[in-house]
Order: C-alpha cells, then structure tokens, then sequence
C-alpha cells in the first residue's frame, strides 16, 4: 500500500524530520552525558567518605576499640543523608561493626579497591585499612591479597564498606528526564511549529498561484496574483503576473484583428450580395433582386388590399443603336434610360434592369391606368428628349407593356408574362407605346421573361 502525501505534508516532513532527529540526537548524548557525569560524582563521593572512614578507623582498629569502631560507623553514616551502610571488616573479611544492614551480610563481597560498583540499587565502595600512612600501591597490593602486609611492612588491619543508596541518583534520573523530556517535547514542538509555518510559507502562496492560474486557463485574463502575498514564491507570482498580462494585452490584439477581420468580411458579404443584386452598368437592382423585391410586393398588396402594377420596358431598336454608335453608346442609352426612368418614379417605385435592354417598373400602390400614365409620360419624354452624344445627339425610343396584379392570380410568372405580352404588342403595333394587359385574358401567353419571340419589324 503506497501512502501519498500532500505537497503541504511533504514540505513539513522536509522541515520538521531533520530537526526531530537532531533533537532527539542531542538528547541522547544529553541523557548519557549527564548520567555518567552523575555516576562519576556519586563514585567519587563513595570513594571518598570510604577514605574518609578509613582514616579515622585506623587507631580504632589498631587497638582493637569495637565500640569506638561502631561509634565511627554511626558518625559516618550519619553525616551523609545517601549513606545506607558504613561498616568495619577485619583484613580476612569478616565483619567487625556496621552501621545499618550490610547487603551481603557478614561476608565482605569481593570488590576492585577504587572503583565502587553498584550491587542491588547500592553503590559500594571499599576501602582497606593499614597501619601506617599507604600509599595507593598499598591500596592495590591489599585488594589483590587481602590478608597480608606490604612490601614496605605496613599491616592490613582491615576493610571499611561504605553502601550509598542511589535513591538521589534515581530522582535525579527521574528528574533530569522529566526536564529532558519538557525540553525534547517543547523543541519537537518548535520544529513541528516552524516545519508547519515553512510549509505553509510555500503552500499558500501556492494555492493562490493555483487559483489565479486556474482563472487565466479560463480565460478570466484580469487574474492576477498579489505578490504582496506571495512570500517565498514572489517572483514565481510575478513571473505570472507578466505571463498574465502578456496573454491579457495579445486576446486584447487578437480580439482587435478579429473584430477587424469580421468587419472586413461583413463589408466584402455586403458588397458581394450588393453585387449580386444590382446591375454594374446602371447600378439598378436586377433581375434577381427583383424577383424578391416583387414577391414581397405581391405579398405586402395582398395583406392590404392595395393594387400593384408593373411596366415592361424595352428599348426599341436598340442594336441598330449599337451597331451605328458603338457600344459605348448603347451603354449611355441604357445610362441615360435609367435615370429618365427613375425620375418619373415615386420614391417607393422600383426600377430595374432584368436583361439587355429590358426593363421593369415595380409600382406598389398603383393600378393598371396610373401604371400606363406613368409609362406614358416615360415614353414621351424619351421621344421628346435628345442624348447628347459623342459627335452629335441621339433620339431613341421605348415600348412598355403594362400589367396589374390580378388579385385571384397573384403568381409572379403569370404577371411577368402578361406584362411581356403587353409589351410585345406595343413592339408589334409600330414600338414607341404602351399597351395595357387585358384585364382578364382567357390564355395569356405565358412566355417567361427576356425568352418573347421578337415582334416583326415594323
Ligand atoms: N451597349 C449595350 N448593348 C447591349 C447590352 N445588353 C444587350 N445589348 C444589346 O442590345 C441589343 C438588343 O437587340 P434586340 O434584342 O434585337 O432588340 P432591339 O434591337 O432593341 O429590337 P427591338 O426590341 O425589336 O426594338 C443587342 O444587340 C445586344 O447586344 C448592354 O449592356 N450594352
């Protein structure tokens, strides 16, 4: 089973481990420290009021005063608040006196002169007695064999055992490894203190780094992260910051070039539909922006009851216009046409150009006689009137066919085709006219637009 931790908990982990260790490092060495310090002083101690007792046994001993012995004994023991057991031993090892109860009864145990030892949670220390002043080769010849004079012909008159009780030794244990374990708790507490503010001095920034970016990679690009707030990750916050703004201020110039692009297209998408609807020549609407804006004439005059008209217009003879003058020519005809046209039009007429020299007026709100009014006062203008063109003036002429709605047949086509053959009864009958529709044709030849079979001349 693989445990995962958290950035949070790794960093303290990272930060509180070592200072653990070290802490607990410290207490180790500590504790052993102090302890053989503590054992050192306390065999020191034994070692010394041994010698002590030594001392002042020497004369007792020598006389052979047991009671003076045990006077010595209770003294001794006395003067030291540790001191369990002082007692008196004859160089062979029995005891003489005792103050308190030895821990070995009557038999002196087999100790190393000098270095006390610690039997049953007593600390003992034995020290041998001669008769003159020793030296401490004495006092090792004697511990090696007990029982005999040194070499220098002192005597051993006998032994004295001191037994501390290690209760002091045991409450100040006690006591240091309570204060050892206040001063581990509260340095464990530190670290794990500063391990968490270090961890915490990484992972929050960082968590307002996270939400600032998670911001920007939703596109909120005015995100931005308090650097005042970032502590040890400032110029990590700053770094985005700058990443920030550069992403803010580059959607800021695309969002500008698409804008830019999107109206360029809209322009083009309005010229091509414009294009598509109108005539370059005269810059009429044509044939198929007519037939839209016819439909919805049709549609708007059948909701309101209202008539509406409509005049076929071809120019008559117009190749031998073209043939005699030029093209260019024939084109200020189809020029000229126009604007005479549409000045004898109300605002709300349509004009437009459906083919070469074909023409057609749309005139919402009219009826088949103001229709004819209308294409009469065209024609005759055009009769009356002379182009000025290179080299002189030209005259030309119009034909117009003239049809209203029937509002039992409101089909375009069959209007269309009314109107054309009006028209083409105006071409038949000598051109220069305007014909009126019948109003109720039993079979109107319903020949669609610009296909008329061409009138005879005249
Ligand atoms: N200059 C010019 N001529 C055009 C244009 N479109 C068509 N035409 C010409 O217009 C002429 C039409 O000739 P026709 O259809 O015979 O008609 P018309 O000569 O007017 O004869 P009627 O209609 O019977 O009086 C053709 O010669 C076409 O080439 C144009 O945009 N400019």
């Amino acid at each position: 089973m693989s445990i995962r931790f958290g950035i949070r908990m790794r960093l303290f982990l990272a930060a509180a481990l070592p200072a653990i260790l070290a802490i607990l490092v410290l207490l180790q060495g500590f504790l052993t420290r102090h302890e053989r310090i503590l054992t050192e002083t306390l065999n020191e101690h034994a070692q010394g009021m041994a010698k002590q007792a030594a001392n002042a046994a020497e004369f007792a001993l020598f006389a052979g005063s047991q009671s003076a012995l045990q006077r010595l004994a209770d003294g001794a023991r006395a003067s030291d608040l540790h001191a369990a057991v002082v007692s008196f031993w004859t160089p062979e090892g029995e005891l003489i006196v005792a103050s308190g109860q030895p821990t070995h009864g009557r038999r002196l145990p087999v100790l190393e002169p000098g270095r006390p030892m610690l039997v049953n949670g007593r600390l003992l220390a034995r020290v041998p007695i001669w008769s003159a002043e020793w030296t401490e080769s004495d006092l090792f010849s004697a511990a090696a064999q007990p029982m005999v004079s040194s070499s220098d012909g002192r005597r051993l008159l006998g032994h004295v055992l001191v037994e501390l009780e290690l209760d002091i030794l045991q409450r100040q244990r006690g006591e240091l490894l309570a204060w050892a374990l206040v001063a581990t708790g509260s340095g464990l507490l530190f670290a794990g203190l500063l391990a968490a503010l270090i961890a915490a001095s990484v992972t929050q920034p960082l968590g307002r780094i996270g939400v600032v970016v998670s911001q920007l990679s939703r596109g909120v690009l005015g995100s931005r992260v308090d650097t005042r707030r970032a502590g040890v990750l400032r110029p990590l916050a700053e770094g985005i910051n700058t990443m920030a703004a550069g992403l803010a201020s580059n959607e800021a110039m695309l969002r500008e070039r698409v804008a830019q692009a999107t109206e360029e297209l809209r322009q083009q998408k309005e010229l091509a539909e414009h294009k598509a609807r109108t005539d370059p020549l005269t810059g009429l609407p044509n044939r198929r922006a007519f037939t839209e804006l016819a439909r919805v004439e049709i549609e708007r005059a059948q909701r309101f009851g209202q008539p509406l008209a409509l005049i076929a217009v071809d120019l008559d003879h117009f190749k031998s216009i073209n043939d005699n003058h030029g093209h260019a020519v024939g084109d200020a005809v189809l020029i000229d046409f126009a604007h005479r046209a549409q000045a004898q039009l109300r605002v709300i007429d349509q004009l437009a150009r459906i083919g070469g020299e074909e023409f057609i007026a749309l005139l919402p709100g009219t009826d088949a006689q103001g229709a004819f009014q209308v294409a009469e006062r065209i024609r005759v203008l055009l009769e009356q009137r002379a182009l000025a063109v290179p080299g002189g003036t030209l005259r030309y002429t119009s034909s117009f066919g003239v049809a209203e709605i029937e509002p039992q047949h409101p089909g375009l086509d069959r209007w269309l085709a009314r109107a054309d053959a009006a028209l083409y009864a105006a071409k038949r009958k000598g051109r220069n006219r305007v014909e009126l529709a019948p109003e109720n044709p039993a079979e109107p030849s319903l020949l669609p637009l610009g296909q008329s079979p061409q009138p005879p001349l005249a």
